[in-house]
């Protein structure tokens, strides 16, 4: 069981008031949306959640297993996909994955990778050869899906996981999603996206200063 605990969260950024205090609970096997228009906060809250930002005020403290996890220990359980992402775009996808999953001591054999890349639907014979920057933007996407599948993290933090996808990779997004907490994961994720909005259990709106 893991859960991310916001306590009186709030977060300023050169004196402004962006949000909070927020208090929040998220726990495993489910999917919350973190929802508010532009500029509200929403990939703030994300990093915070990740640590990879201190709040302002307040604490946001990631428990598993009546531990708290701090550093490695919250890294290692973490994955988060964001548009701040950015593929080396002289690797190939199969680089670009060897490298991010080398990061975590991880690797994949080439079985695996090809059921990997068809479940994220990328076809090996468009993407073999090529550079990830000679990728589509939504390709790109799909990739940083299949680094996600691939890394083992039980903490799923997406921002605006959808976008640049197709009809079809939009949904490719809901189901492993779903699959996801219903296998104990946590999975957050920032959106407009009324779709995402709606398929999530619950949601934290963030109502902007
Ligand atoms: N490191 C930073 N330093 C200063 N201001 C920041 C920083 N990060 C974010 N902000 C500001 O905080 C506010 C919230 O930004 P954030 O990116 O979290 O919003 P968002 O809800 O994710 O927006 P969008 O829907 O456009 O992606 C914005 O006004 C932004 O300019």
């Amino acid at each position: 069981m893991v859960t991310i605990r916001f306590e009186e969260v709030i977060q300023r950024f050169h004196g402004r008031t962006i949000f909070g205090p927020i208090q929040a609970e998220l726990a495993s096997g489910r999917i919350v949306a973190v929802t508010g228009q532009n500029g509200s906060g929403k990939s703030t809250l994300l990093k915070l959640a990740a640590h990879l930002l201190l709040p302002t005020a307040g604490r946001v403290v990631v428990m598993a297993d009546g531990r708290e996890l701090v550093g490695d220990s919250l890294r290692r359980r973490l994955a988060m996909v964001t548009p701040e992402l950015r593929f080396y775009p002289r690797l190939t996808a199969r680089g670009n994955m060897d490298f991010l999953l080398g990061l975590r001591g991880r690797a994949l054999d080439e079985t695996a990778y090809q059921a990997l890349l068809e479940r994220v639907g990328l076809r090996e014979k468009e993407i073999g050869t090529a550079f990830a920057g000679e990728f589509s933007t939504g390709m790109r996407q799909r990739l940083k899906l299949a680094v996600l599948l691939a890394s083992g993290a039980d903490i799923w933090l997406l921002d605006e996981p959808g976008a640049n996808l197709d009809a079809a990779g939009r949904k490719l997004i809901l189901r492993e999603a779903r699959q996801a907490a219903d296998e104990g994961r946590l999975v957050c994720w920032a959106t407009n996206d009324e779709r995402e909005e709606a398929a999530a259990d619950a949601a934290i709106k963030l109502a902007g200063h």
